[in-house]
């Protein structure tokens, strides 16, 4: 594990974008796993002014939103295929048939769940997860309890996720009971993690997640046992780390020539 304490989300998303950089000048035709919520959206807003400025190129890339909710009208707003595309496909040269979701709207949500683990199996699986971290230690729509081992499938959504994400609503009776989610198992098939959270109140997440012990209670902490995951955290995300100086001295003496 590497964690990363940067002094803003600018600077975590401009590292998370050095790395999708990375990625797609070695395999343009890269599997990018897409993250919602507000924590990537430094990375995306990085990535579309990379592509603008200096023509990076996602033309022959693929992507993968972690989680969708069940129940939104297609094309609603908040759907995360909306937000994905909003905020990422339509300001970069991705094509928009190459960038999945599940979908939420599925007669059989099982099914869905399995047919989506099978398209990212045809594609190669994921090289590059981007992620974000609930309040409560969740990963994608992962809820405390989830089974580490777990699939692309439905789950129901704690009362403090609805209330984390009630400000993208009009009210909290609009956010869905239930989504469609890649499973802990699922996000722990990708070659490369890269997590980003910022903000005291995202600390004791962080601490459980990073230092905790691995337990179903904090999803998150499944990460520890993945070989290639990078935190990057801002300096009001890190306040409750144990190893906060250790990780700073690490990477202010990290070889120049070794990638995230
Ligand atoms: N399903 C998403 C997660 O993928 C995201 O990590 C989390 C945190 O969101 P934010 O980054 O806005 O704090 O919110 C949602 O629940």
């Amino acid at each position: 594990m590497e964690v990363v304490i940067l002094s803003g989300k600018e600077q975590a998303g401009a590292l998370a974008a050095d790395a999708i950089e990375a990625l797609l000048r070695a395999k343009p035709d890269a599997v990018l796993g897409l993250a919602t919520g507000s924590s990537p959206l430094p990375i995306y807003d990085e990535l579309a002014r990379r592509h603008r400025d200096r023509g990076l190129s996602f033309a022959a890339a693929q992507g993968f939103a972690l989680d969708e909710y069940v129940g939104l009208a297609p094309g609603h707003p908040e759907s995360y295929a909306e937000v994905v595309r909003r905020e990422f496909s339509q300001r970069v040269d991705i094509d928009p048939a190459r960038v999945h979701a599940p979908d939420g709207a599925a007669a059989d949500i099982a099914a869905e769940g399995e047919r989506y683990e099978a398209a990212i199996k045809a594609a190669g699986g994921v090289d590059l997860q981007i992620l974000g971290l609930g309040t409560d230690g969740h990963l994608g729509f992962n809820e405390p309890g989830s089974s580490l081992a777990s699939r692309t499938r439905l789950k129901t959504l704690t009362e403090q996720t609805r209330q984390d994400n009630a400000r993208f609503f009009d009210s909290i009776d609009e956010v869905p009971h239930h989504v469609l989610t890649q499973g802990l198992g699922t996000i722990m098939d990708a070659k490369h993690l890269v997590l980003i959270a910022t903000g005291a109140n995202k600390a004791p997440a962080v601490h459980a997640t990073v230092e905790g012990p691995v337990t179903a209670i904090c999803p998150g902490s499944v990460l520890q046992l993945h070989p290639h995951v990078t935190f990057l955290v801002d300096e009001a995300a890190a306040s409750e780390l144990t190893l906060a100086d250790y990780y700073r001295h690490t990477w202010a003496n990290k070889p120049s020539w070794q990638g995230l």
